[in-house]
């Protein structure tokens, strides 16, 4: 175990208190909870140290899940040369045979700049990283081991954030042989390419990797045990992505699940309750995570998890231990990257009496499936269910001179506008840039903004965003329309 100190450590604490404890804060996990949550502290002029193992400074979303898996899709878009297909022919590829390596190399490109990233924005904002995993020994004493399991070092802290993250939820009559069949942490060690995958459950995870999978000729077959996918967005858009998964070749097996998988070194046979059973080269699972907290003595500091190994927290983040705060996927829905970096910041200015804002309720959601989804606000089913009267505003990609410069024809906005005073209620896109188009909705609706914004305002051409300009028209044609029959 190694202790890395930055330059100055542990700048005396500037609020006027001395604190007989080693840090003013000691965060457990660095993943995008535990960063925030230190950076912010250290922004306070707090002693803070982080700690983790080494090879995992960043978190799992750094090393396993968010970064990896977006870059896999995006060197999975390039080299199969799939976004070009609508311009170049269905043939077209950027390379022929495409090898994991491939794939690889650019992910760990990517991991490691980040964790670069990481590091300095540690060592700037003077936080010690501690190298290890910790485990409380009482409500203030974290003891940290290192990869030799013998205990290497016992630090105390004034407050404690536990952002330990989750792991995959694992079947115990599953056997994870770690080469065909694997859960979603575990995907990104294939050593080929499988010809066909059963992706276990059609939550977000099982569809983003359903699809790059796909996408790299795979055939994919999904089972889930729901009678549909994704139930939180709007079922159109979802309905359109059925439609390009299957035309990939992806097989959808709903209302199924799954009561055994046999391996053998050449293949995997899954058998759901059904009696169906599927031939593959591999099996992932994507059923759910749990919260990482069996190792943690949180008998020692006089906390308890719930059976999916979460954490409770109030408003504040705050445990029922007053000093101990616990943030990101530890403490569960919506347990996102997103999410977990700011629940990290407020929970440090929570511990260090920092006057804090709430979050704003509007958040969007972004899925990074090929095609991407993503919405922010109301769906028309909540709306409708609240008996909120509303217009449907539509534009497709294809409309736009930048949709055919991109080889997009298939995106589209929906805009949901209220019919009484034309504020703009929720956004729906589907296709290429959804996730960041999201956000030009989201700041028209986070400051009340209506329809008519987007109409009267001007838009560089040629843009996606154009799309918004396209729908808000739409909408409008359709209110007025109705306005005029009303007269
Ligand atoms: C495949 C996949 C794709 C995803 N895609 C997205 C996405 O596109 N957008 C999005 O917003 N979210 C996405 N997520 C979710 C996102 O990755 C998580 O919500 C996020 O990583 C949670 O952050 P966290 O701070 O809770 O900790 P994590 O990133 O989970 O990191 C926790 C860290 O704590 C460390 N730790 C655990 N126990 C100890 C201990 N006892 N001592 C010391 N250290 C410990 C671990 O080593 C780890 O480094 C995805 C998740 C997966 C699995
Ligand atoms: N783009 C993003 O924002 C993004 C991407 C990936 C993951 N995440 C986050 O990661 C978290 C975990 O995602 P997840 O997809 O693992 O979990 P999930 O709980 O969302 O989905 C798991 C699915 O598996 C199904 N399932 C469970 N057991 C099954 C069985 N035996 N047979 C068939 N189906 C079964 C469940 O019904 C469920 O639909 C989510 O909270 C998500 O927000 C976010």
């Amino acid at each position: 175990m190694s202790r890395i100190s930055c330059a100055a450590v542990c700048a005396a604490p500037t609020l006027g208190y001395v604190s007989d404890y080693d840090y003013d804060l000691v965060v457990i996990g660095s993943g995008p909870g535990g960063q925030k949550a230190a950076i912010a502290a250290a922004k306070l002029g707090k002693r803070v140290a982080i700690v983790d193992r080494l090879e995992m400074v960043g978190g799992s979303c750094l090393h396993t899940g968010t970064i990896p898996s977006k870059t896999l899709r995006e060197a999975v878009l390039y080299l199969t040369g799939m976004s070009q297909r609508e311009l170049y022919g269905a043939s077209y590829r950027v390379k022929q045979e495409i090898t994991v390596a491939d794939l690889l190399s650019r992910t760990r490109h990517v991991i490691d700049r980040e964790v670069q990233v990481v590091r300095a924005q540690l060592q700037r904002n003077h936080v010690t990283l501690i190298a290890g995993t910790a485990r409380f020994v009482e409500p203030h004493v974290i003891a940290v081991k290192g990869s030799g399991q013998s205990e290497q070092a016992r630090v105390s802290a004034g407050a404690v954030v536990v952002a330990t993250g989750s792991r995959p939820a694992r079947p115990a009559q599953v056997d994870f042989d770690e080469a065909r069949v694997l859960d979603s942490d575990e995907i990104l060690q294939l050593e080929e390419i499988p010809s066909s995958l059963v992706v276990v459950g059609a939550g977000v995870i099982g569809i983003e990797y359903a699809s790059v999978f796909a996408a790299l000729g795979t055939r994919v077959t999904v089972v889930e045990q729901r009678d549909r996918m994704l139930e939180f967005c709007d079922p159109e858009i979802v309905e359109s992505l059925k439609f390009h998964l299957r035309d990939l070749a992806v097989t959808f097996r709903f209302g199924e699940k799954v009561v055994d998988v046999v391996v053998s070194d050449r293949a995997t046979v899954t058998t759901l309750v059904s009696g169906k059973r599927i031939l593959a080269d591999a099996v992932m699972y994507s059923a759910g995570r749990q919260g990482l907290t069996d190792d943690l003595g949180l008998e020692n500091a006089g906390l308890a998890a719930d059976e999916r190994g979460r954490l409770q927290v109030d408003e504040h983040y705050r445990t029922d231990v007053d000093h101990i705060y616990a943030v990101g996927d530890v403490i569960g829905f919506p347990a996102l990257a997103a999410t977990s970096m700011d629940q990290g910041r407020l929970a440090a200015y929570h511990a260090f009496g920092e006057p804090v804002r709430e979050l704003a309720e509007l958040r969007p959601i972004g899925i990074y499936t090929i095609p991407e989804i993503s919405y922010c606000g109301a769906t028309e089913a909540e709306l409708t269910s609240a008996a909120v009267p509303y217009e449907v505003g539509t534009a497709r990609y294809r409309e736009l001179a930048r949709g055919q410069i991109a080889g997009d024809s298939h995106g589209m906005l929906k805009l949901l506008v209220s019919t009484v005073d034309r504020r703009l209620l929720g956004v729906h896109l589907f296709g290429t840039g959804a996730t960041d188009l999201v956000h030009i909705g989201q700041a028209v609706m986070g400051c009340g903004g209506s329809v008519d914004y987007l109409v009267d305002a001007v838009f560089n051409h040629p843009t996606l965003s154009e799309v918004y300009k396209i729908a808000a028209l739409d909408a409008t044609n359709k209110i007025r329309a109705l306005e005029r029959f009303g007269d």
